[in-house]
């Protein structure tokens, strides 16, 4: 397992947000964690990140992780594209992806392969790009240094449908590299991308198991997630 939650809890303004979740994250492929909103998936990549502070254990590769600072866990190779995308306006596409260098040897080649529009869009200040341009940036970001697992968090939020396919296509070619825990509502696209899933209801894992049992079970979904089949 790349990743392993265990008994993870967080306290945020006086509330129990996170209540001992456990559930493990393998080395390949797309896990999808889902659950209504306000359950706790975003708080999860939060606190997995050091962003908040949680008890429990979380082991990366290995490793016990947990209180260690962010910039250290995404040096090691956690990357992160989150949900509010975080581009900087004010700069061009050329200069948001050069800010999130890490190495000496950045992986440009996949970047350019995977999205030719940032390329001609180089000059461009990202602030004037849509919502979907905007994202693709976002996920370039972490692409230029090499990962061993990637938190991504509800990519495809607010996208028009042609846009949601053509993130959800690059996650695809992304997943054969690097494995990827998925926040996504979107049930269309955790169809197609995710192997396994974790759900979260009110603070705790309610269900795990294989994307296609729990999205091939409409009572299930419906019981889970509060929504009919997509
Ligand atoms: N800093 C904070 N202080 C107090 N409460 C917080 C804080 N951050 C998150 N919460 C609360 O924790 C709960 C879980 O939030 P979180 O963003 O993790 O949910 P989510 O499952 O990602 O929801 P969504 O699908 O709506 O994005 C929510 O009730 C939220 O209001």
């Amino acid at each position: 397992m790349i990743l392993r939650l265990r008994d993870l809890s967080v306290r945020l303004g006086g509330s129990h947000i996170l209540q001992g979740v456990t559930f493990d994250v393998p080395p390949a492929g797309v896990t999808a964690l889902l659950g209504r909103n306000g359950v706790g998936k975003t708080t999860t990549l939060r606190a997995i990140l050091g962003e908040v502070p949680a008890s429990g254990a979380v082991e990366f590769g290995g490793e016990p992780v947990l209180g260690r600072p962010t910039h250290k866990l995404v040096r090691s190779g956690l990357g992160y594209v989150p949900e509010d995308r975080c581009v900087f306006g004010g700069l061009t596409v050329a200069e948001n992806l050069r800010l999130a260098v890490r190495g000496p040897d950045p992986d440009y080649d996949t970047v350019h392969e995977l999205f030719p529009e940032l390329r001609a869009r180089a000059g461009q200040r990202a602030g004037t790009l849509s919502g979907g341009q905007q994202q693709m940036v976002a996920i370039a970001r972490v692409l230029l240094n090499r990962n061993r697992l990637l938190l991504v968090d509800e990519p495809t939020k607010g996208l028009a449908p042609a846009v949601v396919s053509s993130v959800a296509a690059v996650l695809a070619r992304v997943a054969e590299h690097v494995p990827i825990l998925l926040v996504e509502q979107n049930l269309a696209v955790v169809r197609r991308l995710a192997a396994g899933a974790v759900v979260l209801e009110a603070g705790r894992v309610a269900w795990t198991g294989t994307a296609s049992d729990l999205l091939g079970d409409a009572g299930r979904t419906r019981t889970l997630l509060g929504v009919g089949r997509s």
